[in-house]
């Protein structure tokens, strides 16, 4: 499932602020609701590319410990380590489902839960993305081949084989 990028308080948060005596909380309400809303135009702004993996991850990080009910990323976090493995495994199985059935249209919205998912992940075990790119870098212009071969032979998977 595919969702919109948002950085808007719920409505549910903007109509708490009703009521004698809360006109000062609705009027706060509504300028977090407007800030939030040119947050929001400015996202639109943003490029549609690889670099929205980063932004994706800094509004998750930004999540964390936040209320469960406004945002789902909170929930999922709120959840712990095995219902966010749990789920990411579960996109991860749907994303190779539709890749078999190459079924592209619909493998494209997967990889993006997947892609959430994997972030949601790494704010969890406390990984940056920068620590990934890096690790990507590392690897760059070495053959997967090459690598393999270079490996010693006595590996941990192997001896417990
Ligand atoms: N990319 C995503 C994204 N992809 C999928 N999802 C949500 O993931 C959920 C998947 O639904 P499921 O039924 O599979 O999972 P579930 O509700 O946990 O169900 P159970 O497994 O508990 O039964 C849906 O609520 C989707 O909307 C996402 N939620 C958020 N984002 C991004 O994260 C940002 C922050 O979102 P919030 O944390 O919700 O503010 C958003 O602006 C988006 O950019």
């Amino acid at each position: 499932m595919i969702k919109k990028v948002s950085t808007k308080p719920s409505a549910k948060t903007a109509s708490k602020a009703t009521g004698k005596g809360q006109s000062k909380k609705a009027a706060s309400a509504k300028q977090a609701e407007t800030k939030a809303e040119i947050v929001q135009d400015d996202l639109l702004n943003e490029p549609a590319d690889k670099t929205v993996l980063d932004r994706l991850y800094d509004v998750v990080l930004s999540r964390k410990d936040t209320d469960p009910s406004v945002s789902h990323s909170a929930r999922l976090l709120s959840r712990g380590t095995y219902k966010i493995a749990q789920k990411f495994g579960e996109e991860a199985v749907e994303c190779l489902i539709e890749a078999v059935a190459g079924r592209k249209d619909l493998l494209v919205g997967e990889s993006a839960d997947v892609l959430y998912h994997l972030v949601v992940l790494w704010v969890d075990a406390g990984v940056t993305p920068e620590e990934v790119w890096a690790e990507l870098r590392r690897r760059e212009g070495v053959s997967g081949i090459a690598e393999k071969a270079a490996r010693p032979k006595e590996t941990f998977a192997k001896k417990d084989k």
